[in-house]
């Protein structure tokens, strides 16, 4: 049997309910909500609830942290109907168990960074997503070094980091990655989404498989 894999696309930081519809129509296999104060697409879990509200059946609603105390975690899953977690921060393997459900673990592109044995020290993650080494964790539009990425990893790959639709054709080509995720990329602001941004991201995609 041929096996034909499709790149899955996740959209993060989104904030507004004409932001999930259009992602939603545009294609995405993830929404992420960012529980993040400090950043500019934080939502509070009342809000991401409201915004889970519009999301369909398999398209996975994902939350995401950085150095979280467990206590806000569990607070997150308490009130919102999430599918995967994303830790994005410090934090340790032992760190990102517990909860109940799967969790991808961001790590971010620092010059040095021994990808396999980070990814090792992970065990029950779902996937690895590689993000570029930015102030404030993430969401900073600013891509990496491709080639640092090692040819095989333990994990599904979610290709990250200042990913948009002008980009992610090559990057799809390069990397072949299990999924792709944006943030920046697809907006007119921080935390404002802008539909033909999110449409143009998803041709991007299809367009890199011919
Ligand atoms: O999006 C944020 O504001 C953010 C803040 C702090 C930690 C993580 C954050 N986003 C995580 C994501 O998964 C982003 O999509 C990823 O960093 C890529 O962002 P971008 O380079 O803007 O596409």
């Amino acid at each position: 049997m041929t096996f034909v894999h499709r790149t899955r696309i996740k959209i993060c930081g989104l904030t507004r309910e004409e932001d999930v519809r259009a992602a939603v129509d545009a294609g995405a296999d993830a929404i992420g909500f960012v529980f993040y104060p400090p950043s500019p697409r934080f939502v509070s879990f009342a809000r991401a609830a409201e915004l889970a509200r519009l999301i369909p059946p398999f398209v996975s609603t994902v939350g995401l942290f950085v150095n979280p105390e467990r206590s806000y975690v569990e607070a997150a899953l308490a009130a919102v109907p999430l599918q995967v977690l994303q830790f994005h921060g410090d934090e340790s393997g032992t760190d990102c168990l517990g909860y109940g459900l799967p969790f991808i673990k961001a790590a971010r592109m620092r010059p040095g960074l021994d990808l396999l044995k980070y990814a090792a020290s992970f065990p029950g993650a779902q996937g690895l997503l590689l993000d570029a080494f930015v102030e404030g964790y993430g969401g900073g539009g600013e891509t990496f070094d491709w080639s640092l990425i090692p040819s095989r990893l333990p994990l599904p790959l979610i290709l990250s980091g200042g990913l948009h639709a002008g980009n992610v054709a090559e990057a799809v080509r390069c990397v072949q990655p299990w999924a792709v995720d944006v943030s920046s990329g697809v907006e007119s602001a921080k935390g404002i989404k802008d539909a033909a941004r999110i449409t143009e991201f998803v041709a991007g995609v299809r367009h890199a498989h011919g």
